[in-house]
């Protein structure tokens, strides 16, 4: 059986990266992730990363690339991550989130980022280092 897709956001504004503490479900509360979620029948990746970062952060934003590579999730799931531009609004924690901070180049490894997203984080770090963000939009 194919995978279902959850579609995480590398979600970036000012030369930062934005990172998500989880409230729910308890074995990942508390951890930190790419805010996203889980693609609905007949959406487009794109499509759900911007309607999940709407639902969940109340911001408007605009998927740039995609960072390559797929990652397992457990049973059923993998996680594709975009680079996404912040257009307009103020991220706040509505669902699935208790706290969000935007991290510098040099703390992005400041928070504890859940296991699976690590090499996203590591990819996304290394574009914000290097300035290579909007290059790839
Ligand atoms: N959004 C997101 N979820 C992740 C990441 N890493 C990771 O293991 N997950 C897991 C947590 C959840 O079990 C699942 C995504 O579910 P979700 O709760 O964010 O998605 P959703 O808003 O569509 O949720 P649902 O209420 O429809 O179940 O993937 C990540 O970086 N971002």
């Amino acid at each position: 059986m194919t995978d279902r897709v959850v579609v995480a956001g590398a979600v970036y504004s000012g030369g930062r990266l934005l990172a998500a503490r989880r409230s729910a479900p308890e074995e990942l509360a508390g951890r930190w992730e790419l805010p996203g979620g889980k693609l609905e029948p007949g959406e487009r990746p794109e499509q759900a990363l911007v309607r999940e970062l709407r639902e969940e952060l109340g911001v408007e934003t605009e998927p740039v690339a995609r960072i390559p590579g797929e990652w397992p999730l457990g049973p059923g799931y993998v996680l594709q991550v975009w680079t996404a531009r912040l257009l307009s609004g103020d991220p706040r924690p509505l669902e699935d989130h208790d706290e969000l901070r935007w991290l510098g180049p040099d703390e992005t490894d400041a928070v504890d980022w859940l296991d699976q997203d690590r090499p996203a984080v590591a990819e996304a770090a290394r574009l914000l280092r290097d300035g290579g963000w909007d290059a790839r939009g």
